[in-house]
């Protein structure tokens, strides 16, 4: 994963450095530096780097992963506290990148190099606004190096969203800036943050006004609450202004997680309950699902404590543990997922067959495929779980075994877990909303051909999106009369039942991430 990592951000300096103008081409060398790892340098020794006390750790290495997330294009991790890609030794590769080491990251700077990475992610479009808005001119904001930039969203996210000691933010960052880049980087970040801390006490930071046509206030909002102006669009017209509001505050939150006793390994809640205990984890046992527990933070101490290596318990969100309520599975069943990578909810109907029954696991991605069967053999759900390597719609084509439940939790655009997929709203376009209708047509036919007479098909999204949810069942069932629909009502709570019976969690109403299911059953 490292060398392909690097290998693509080789080849993205490579792009730049073709096109580069006189502007641009700093760029070039930061990029450079931190895509090409000097040679054996996947040894963990850092010992060819000067150490340097007076860095913060925290800061050099949100630096180097916000670089790495939007150079690399790297799914920003927030459950891999070492960095995607880094292997065992993420200083190591700060250092490279660098050119210098800074002391190892103790838990408080861990819990802060998520925030600040996590944080300045969210509000990248925000922080922008004010970068740009106290930069000398607009060119001198559209060419500054990647890192340079890092360095002042960390510096603004510092001041403006987490309310840290202004001066020290300063001081610091500007330091960072002079060592990883040169002086006059420092006198730049120096004079820029000197200028927002002021406008700060004055309270008169430089944001634009709700006002004028709907087309400015959704640029307006998209800037005041950081997320593209087609998704605040979309939202207002489907949910109004309000909602639409509430759901970016949702997003722009710290992502609260929730995890699941393996019940498969014999491990029941209270078990882990006694675990979170000892451990100082606060947590609180969830309303809707007997084997879930939420907590707010310290997720990080329970990775450290190996409670997931070791298969105690899953990191999953109770609105996908909901979809698995939705389809109820029952021992001696045979139920195929169709999408199942990588395998949250197969392991988690597995582990309700009690030993009795199967799930086929299908999916087109044969490396997280992978994760799912290591996943099943270690929470001891191996023995009735089979994994498929295929493209749903060519299996379907050619397959005569029937099943009584087949799942389609369908790929979509992931508009409902905005809040823990920092870098999703960026990375999404309103172009892929189409392309992603489409092809959740083409499976759902796929599917809707593996469900026995009188079995059941549930078709299940983590998106908010009418036209991916219920407006896909609509036309479905129009192609499709041979299915009805199966209310849900008698498989969760009736909080979560909207209109038509479908499964719908709202983020704003749930405090869950947002998704989507719908049963419907074939005609016998
Ligand atoms: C939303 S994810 C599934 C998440 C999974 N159900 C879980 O709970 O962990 C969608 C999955 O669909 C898979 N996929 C996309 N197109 C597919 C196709 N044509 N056939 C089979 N799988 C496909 C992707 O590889 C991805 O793993």
């Amino acid at each position: 994963m490292a060398h392909l990592l690097s290998l693509r951000l080789t080849l993205s300096a490579a792009e730049t450095n073709k096109t580069s103008s006189p502007n641009t081409r700093r760029t070039h060398k930061t990029t450079t530096s931190i895509s090409a790892p000097k040679r054996g340098s996947s040894s963990p020794s850092n010992k060819t780097h000067k150490l340097n006390l007076e860095i913060s750790p925290h800061r050099a290495v949100s630096a180097v992963r916000l670089m790495r997330i939007e150079l690399g294009g790297a799914f920003a991790d927030l459950l891999n506290e070492k960095g995607k890609g880094s292997g065992n030794n993420e200083m190591g590769y700060v250092a490279r990148t660098l050119g210098f080491r800074t002391r190892n990251l103790e838990d408080r700077d861990f819990r802060l190099v998520t925030n600040i990475v996590g944080g300045t992610i969210r509000w990248r479009r925000y922080l922008d606004h004010l970068i740009g808005s106290l930069c000398h001119d607009e060119k001198t904001f559209r060419s500054m190096e990647p890192l340079l930039l890092q360095i002042l969203r960390i510096g603004f996210y510092e001041i403006v969203k987490l309310n840290m000691p202004p001066y020290a933010v300063v001081d610091e960052n500007v330091r960072l800036a002079k060592v990883a880049l040169r002086p006059g980087a420092g006198s730049m970040v120096n004079g820029i943050l000197r200028k927002l801390v002021l406008l700060k006490e004055n309270n008169s930071l430089p944001l634009p006004k709700l006002e004028g046509d709907k087309r400015s206030q959704a640029r307006a909002l998209a800037t005041l609450y950081s997320h593209p102006v087609w998704m605040v669009r979309r939202w207002t017209r489907y949910f109004g202004q309000e909602e639409a509001i509430k759901l970016m505050m949702w997003n722009n939150r710290d992502p609260s997680f929730s995890l699941r006793a393996n019940k498969g390994r014999g491990v029941t809640r209270a078990d882990l309950v006694m675990q979170l205990n000892s451990l100082k984890v606060l947590h609180e046992l969830s309303f809707h699902l007997d084997d879930f527990v939420c907590i707010k933070t310290g997720l990080q101490i329970v990775v450290q404590a190996g409670l997931l290596k070791e298969g105690i318990c899953s990191v999953q969100d109770e609105s996908a543990g909901l979809v698995v309520s939705v389809v109820d599975p029952q021992p001696g069943e045979s139920i195929i997922d169709c999408c199942a990578a990588p395998g949250g909810k197969t392991l988690f109907m597995a582990s309700r067959l009690s030993g009795k029954g199967m799930v086929s696991a299908i999916d087109i991605n044969k490396g997280r495929l992978k994760i799912l069967r290591e996943t099943a053999k270690m929470h001891q759900v191996d023995g009735v779980v089979t994994t498929i390597h295929a493209d749903l719609r060519i299996f379907a084509e050619n397959n005569s075994v029937k099943f009584d439940k087949v799942l389609l939790d369908a790929p979509c655009s992931g508009l409902g877990v905005l809040s823990k997929r920092a870098d999703l709203r960026w990375n999404r376009k309103l172009e892929d909303l189409e392309q992603l209708k489409n092809l959740q047509d083409e499976l759902l036919d796929a599917a809707s051909t593996l469900v026995k007479p009188g079995g059941v098909l549930i078709y299940s999204t983590c998106s908010i999106d009418p036209e991916e949810n219920e407006e896909r069942i609509h036309a479905f069932l129009l192609r499709h009369p041979e299915f009805n629909i199966d209310p849900v009502d008698r498989y969760v709570p009736p909080d979560f039942v909207v209109k038509h019976g479908f499964y719908l969690t709202n983020p704003v109403k749930h405090s869950l991430d947002g998704s989507f299911a719908a049963r419907l059953v074939r005609a016998s």
